[in-house]
């Protein structure tokens, strides 16, 4: 069993549990629930904002523990403060150490779009989402089938979310694309082994329509290769572990920002 798999034997169990604690109507019944939600697209074409969503990563289960010390508050106001254009939050506990509270935190904090980073397998999660203040919500095509991508994308944007799929490959891309996606993120890193290659999301950007926002994710640790990649056709760049392990990922996102 990879550690994909494992995930989402484990991802299941907690939906069901989650189901029972807290039903879809209490979840709309949450003050967040009615709030609207900020637009990617909006936010990754401002002039201002330099197309980062910077991640808040605790943990992975590539590399382990990657920062248990910098609060959720600090981290994303440096990461606004620096232009990013969006902010991720993992929500799952088991494998990356976050949590719904983090979302909630992080909400409180920005005045740009916030990303539910999370495994998502039933509709319950988008409104879970939705009710702890998220704007997008990603679906990874590696554990969702084309009639998955297609019922959860549409029900995600019925609700006013934003839909970052995620693919690594192009069979992926080609069985998972749909009109009711807003941004497509190619995954560098490949979620069976761990591996990252850049070479990813150079092949597939050209198979993207324009229409989507395109999106580079993981192993991304140097300014320059934000230059190849927005020269290749991207406009969003997902970014966690490179400022979280640092002792200051506000700082850290400042001093690569400065380097852009
Ligand atoms: O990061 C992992 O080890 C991982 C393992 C299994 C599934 C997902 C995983 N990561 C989630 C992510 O998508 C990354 O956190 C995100 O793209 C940022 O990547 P990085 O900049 O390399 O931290």
């Amino acid at each position: 069993m990879t550690i994909l798999d494992k995930i989402i034997v484990k991802k299941k169990v907690e939906v069901e549990q989650a189901k029972v604690i807290s039903t879809i109507a209490n979840l709309e019944a949450m003050p967040l629930f009615e709030r609207s939600c900020l637009s990617l697209h909006d936010s990754i074409h401002h002039t201002e904002r330099n197309g980062i969503i910077a991640e808040y990563k605790r943990a992975s289960p590539s590399k382990g523990i990657i920062n248990d010390r910098s609060s959720v508050a600090e981290v994303v106001v440096g990461y606004e403060a620096a232009g990013a254009s969006a902010v991720s939050v993992l929500t799952d506990r088991e494998f990356f150490g976050g949590s719904l509270n983090d979302l909630v935190a992080a909400r409180a904090e920005l005045h740009i779009p916030l990303l539910r980073k999370e495994f998502i397998i039933d509709a319950y999660q988008l409104v879970e989402a939705k009710a702890h203040g998220a704007d997008i919500i990603l679906l990874i095509a590696a554990v969702l089938d084309s009639k998955q991508v297609q019922a959860l994308s549409e029900f995600a944007q019925s609700l006013g979310l934003n839909v970052l799929l995620e693919v690594h490959n192009r069979e992926e891309l080609e069985r998972s694309m749909v009109d009711s996606v807003d941004a497509i993120g190619v995954n560098n890193r490949n979620l069976k082994d761990f591996s990252v290659s850049l070479d990813h999301s150079l092949e597939l950007v050209d198979l993207i329509p324009d229409r989507f926002i395109k999106v580079s994710e993981s192993g991304i640790s140097d300014p320059e290769t934000i230059r190849q990649l927005r020269q290749a056709g991207f406009q969003g760049f997902l970014i966690g572990e490179n400022f979280m392990k640092t002792g200051d990922p506000a700082q850290a996102i400042r001093e690569f920002v400065n380097l852009l």
